[in-house]
């Protein structure tokens, strides 16, 4: 996967070391064993599957949770940056890396119970995945999980997640 995620230096801010994902995607083999490690970590160890949604983030979220939750067999909820969702909602402000922004999801994209996977594709300060578990828990449900490609393992975002268990394919 590492020749395949490529460094942009001082993006989008001076200072950042961008991953960039773009050239993973485009190839085949790639996005698929990318796509089918992440859906294990909605598996147990028989390998049956243990969450009914998935969930992925705006907007790098969404390219991979979508194939992950029909890998699974389950349902797939976007969870959007302000202002694109069009039903009754819950908001939740975040900061992450490089800024500040507010996650929404509709408020009936998740029932009470529900078990949750959370799908995104860099962990850096972890503000995102927290944020979005707020979300789920607003909903009643519960976040089972997180899956990620990257974890940037000095800004320790793993430790805003409580006692989420977070697979990461790389730690970088
Ligand atoms: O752990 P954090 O510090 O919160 O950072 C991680 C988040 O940052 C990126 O999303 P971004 O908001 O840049 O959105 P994008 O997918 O639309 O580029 C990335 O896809 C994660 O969602
Ligand atoms: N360094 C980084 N590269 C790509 N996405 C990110 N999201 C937060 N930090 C990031």
């Amino acid at each position: 996967m590492h020749r395949l995620v490529k460094d942009v230096h001082d993006y989008p801010e001076p200072g950042v070391v961008f991953k960039d994902i773009t050239p993973l995607l485009a190839d085949h083999d790639g996005f698929h064993a990318s796509i089918l490690a992440l859906a294990d970590a909605g598996r147990d160890a028989s390998g049956e599957v243990v969450v009914d949604k998935v969930l992925g983030m705006e907007a790098r979220g969404f390219i991979l949770g979508a194939p992950v939750a029909l890998n699974l067999e389950t349902g797939f909820v976007p969870v959007r940056k302000a202002g694109k969702l069009p039903r009754a909602l819950l908001a939740q402000a975040y900061s992450l890396e490089y800024g500040e922004a507010t996650l929404e999801m509709h408020a009936d994209a998740v029932s009470p119970g529900d078990r949750v996977l959370l799908v995104d594709d860099v962990l850096a300060t972890g503000g995102t995945m927290a944020a979005t578990c707020r979300l789920v828990e607003a909903a009643g449900g519960v976040v089972v999980g997180a899956a990620v490609l990257m974890e940037l393992g000095s800004l320790s975002g793993r430790d805003s997640l409580g006692d989420v268990p977070c697979t990461s394919l790389a730690v970088i």
